[in-house]
């Protein structure tokens, strides 16, 4: 036998009484073969239990993971981002305060927001506290400007924080005809192709907060200037690590699902917390998708929310590819489709979204703007109380969750008016 080979079963052998248990008792002692034969068969047995353990594992390990971290995160601050799917986490967020009897930071007043555009400061959520001392709410969803220092007066030490954010190219399509009569920048462009084709004859940095609608949307919103330089690195750089410093989950409107998944997890909430109809969508009739140098120009017209983009696009898939896997992502975004139809099916009449003009109660009629035609639902007839309140909650806009949230949470105070529905 070749001396090294001889060797290297030696070294084989001298490893045997670490597995007295596994190997036959003298098997190294026998002949070199024997022991080899053991070794193999024993390193053969690993693997393939490895190859088990790893499969069943994967999809176990969530499940008891989830019941042997604790309970649900109940201290939740989700930026609102403009444009990017952010009503339909909101939703999410209020009917988890709702069913929980949590406490929701609300805008003052008769307001609708809490203080965009411009900077959020902690005066703008409405109180129960005499003036002075300061109330912390479970909850915090409604668009605002973030400005984290400000936030923390008002959500407690422990809170989660997350976002979300979507491709700037069809963000600011459904900006410009959501906000086209309303940010100066769009009012006298005929139409998005135009404006991008030409954006400093429309757009005027003096004009102000106003047109941030215009131009990195996101990035505004996240309390950065949207008109920085996006070719100085060490600026963007700077930005995109305060946003991983400060948040600890950004969604992505255009992996809806996978996103849920994600935060599902996160929060360690049941699956129907995260189940939702799609809300605030535009009928077919109001999009107008760009041509191909359209979207190139709006890439670069929003070049810090393209970075933002990309940043966080890969961070999400990379988080979920570490955390979930291919096949464990699969299951769970299977199962979420699996309970919206269900639920489609149980609450939907027709199963479908409707335009303002076809639903019937105008508490489920969504805030009409600019050039969109915003779509909302009509429930089925018939419905039990429970499954009518679950349902009702699930198509219920914002707006008017907003003020019914407002109305528990503060009796005392005047109701907020929804002039649209007068
Ligand atoms: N589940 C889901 N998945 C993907 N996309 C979704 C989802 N829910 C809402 N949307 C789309 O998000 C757009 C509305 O965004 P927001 O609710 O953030 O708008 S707002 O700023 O609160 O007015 C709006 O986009 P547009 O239709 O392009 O305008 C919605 O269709």
């Amino acid at each position: 036998m070749d001396a090294s080979v001889k060797d290297r079963w030696e070294v084989l052998c001298k490893l045997c009484p670490m597995f007295p248990t596994l190997l036959p008792t003298g098997a190294c002692w026998g002949g070199l073969p024997r022991c080899f034969q053991a070794v193999l068969l024993l390193a053969l047995t690993m693997l393939l239990l490895a190859g088990i353990l790893r499969m069943d594992m994967g999809l176990l390990i969530p499940l008891l993971r989830s019941q042997a971290e604790g309970p649900p995160i109940v201290n939740v601050m989700f930026l609102k981002t403009h444009k990017t799917a952010s009503s339909t986490v909101l939703n999410i967020l209020f009917r988890f305060a709702e069913t929980h009897n949590l406490s929701v930071a609300l805008p003052a007043g008769s307001s609708f927001h809490l203080g965009y555009p411009w900077l959020f400061l902690a005066h703008y959520v409405e109180s129960s506290e005499p003036q002075g001392l300061q109330q912390r709410f479970n909850i915090m969803g409604n668009h605002l400007r973030f400005n984290l220092p400000e936030v923390q007066k008002v959500m407690p030490n422990d809170t989660f924080y997350f976002s979300i954010i979507r491709n700037p190219v069809f963000q600011l399509e459904s900006a410009f005809t959501y906000y086209k009569d309303y940010v100066p920048a769009f009012r006298d462009a005929e139409s998005l192709d135009a404006f991008l084709a030409s954006p400093w004859t429309y757009y005027n940095q003096s004009v102000g907060l106003l047109n941030a609608f215009a131009r990195n949307n996101m990035w505004f919103d996240l309390g950065f200037d949207n008109d920085a330089r996006a070719d100085d690195q060490g600026y963007v750089r700077a930005r995109l690590a305060d946003v991983e410093r400060q948040f600890q989950l950004v969604l992505i409107a255009e992996h809806f699902d996978e996103s849920m998944v994600l935060l599902r997890r996160a929060l360690r909430w049941r699956l129907d917390d995260v189940v939702a109809f799609r809300l605030n969508s535009r009928s077919a009739r109001s999009v107008a998708p760009l041509t191909a140098a359209g979207r190139a120009r709006a890439q670069r017209w929003c070049a810090l929310d393209w970075q933002l983009y990309q940043h966080f696009n890969r961070s999400f898939w990379a988080r979920v590819h570490a955390e979930l896997g291919p096949r464990l992502l699969r299951s769970e975004v299977a199962r979420l489709r699996a309970r919206r139809r269900e639920l489609r099916e149980r609450c939907l009449q027709d199963g479908v979204a409707k335009n303002q003009s076809q639903i019937a109660d105008p508490q489920l009629r969504p805030f009409q703007s600019g050039q969109a035609d915003i779509l909302g639902y009509n429930l089925r007839q018939g419905l039990d109380e429970q499954t009518q309140r679950m349902c009702e909650r699930m198509v219920t806009p914002e707006l008017q969750y907003m003020a019914r949230l407002y109305a528990l949470q503060f009796p005392e105070k005047q109701p907020k008016r929804l002039p649209f529905l007068e």
